[in-house]
């Protein structure tokens, strides 16, 4: 049980936290990447494909990929970015976990409140015009068959109207490993991870097409399929 150590590091460190890094907390990510690492390794092999895509992390960008299982948040934490998950109010619920989020400053949103939506994109266009990354999965929800669903424009608002860059992730088989609704069993298996070139531009609707293409893309190579076709 590594959580609670390293949560007790968190707290102590909070105070010079909020003073020298008020918006990107990069000792939080720092931490929770250790967390994750620690937590996960025993379990899953997972790769990256593209790190060289990856903006530095002094530089704000929107993070999206498509969501397969709870352990792609494990996963996308071993990358040490300091980017804010946009998170469903119920996991900041969890003891530990859900403190050490609200420590690292992710956004909670209540899906179905259209004023905890507008509230949540307000907050993610503040923390990345002060220098932070956000991570949204525009899915809204993890997929039931590893298959692609729609996206929804939030991210791609955020990104247009700050003209902050997009990151396109692709996931591939954490769903195989922690199925959705199957939460208490891990299968074994591995992760791949693909890191897109980023993309750049003031038009939400083709900043999303272009991001869930690309996404597409390599699901399909990898023999993933559609949901439907945006
Ligand atoms: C103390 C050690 C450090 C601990 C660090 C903890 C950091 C945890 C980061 C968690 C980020 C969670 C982001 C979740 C995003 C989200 O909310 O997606 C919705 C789905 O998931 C679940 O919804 P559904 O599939 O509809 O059940």
């Amino acid at each position: 049980m590594t959580a609670i150590p390293l949560f007790v590091m968190m707290v102590m460190m909070h105070p010079f936290v909020m003073i020298l890094d008020r918006h990107r907390r990069r000792f939080h990510h720092l931490t929770a990447k250790i967390w994750a690492i620690l937590t996960i390794s025993p379990f899953y092999r997972f790769e990256f494909e593209g790190i060289h895509n990856l903006p530095s992390d002094d530089t704000a960008a929107v993070y999206v990929s498509n969501h397969q299982s709870f352990l792609d948040t494990y996963t996308l934490l071993t990358l040490g970015r300091s980017f804010k998950f946009i998170s469903k109010t119920s996991i900041f619920l969890i003891p530990i976990i859900g403190w050490a989020m609200f420590l690292m400053g992710l956004v909670p949103l209540r899906r179905m409140d259209s004023k905890s939506q507008l509230e949540c994109l307000k907050r993610c266009m503040d923390f990345v015009r002060k220098g932070a990354s956000v991570f949204f999965f525009p899915e809204g929800t993890r997929s039931k068959d590893g298959k692609l669903g729609a996206f929804k424009k939030g991210a791609f608002a955020v990104a247009a109207k700050t003209e902050a860059l997009v990151v396109p992730i692709a996931l591939m088989g954490t769903g195989k490993i922690m199925p959705t609704g199957m939460e208490g069993i891990l299968n074994s298996g591995s992760v791949k991870v693909v890191i897109h070139k980023p993309i750049k531009g003031t038009d939400a609707e083709n900043l999303c097409t272009e991001s869930r293409n690309a996404i597409a893309d390599t699901l399909i190579r990898h023999g993933y399929g559609m949901n439907c076709c945006q």
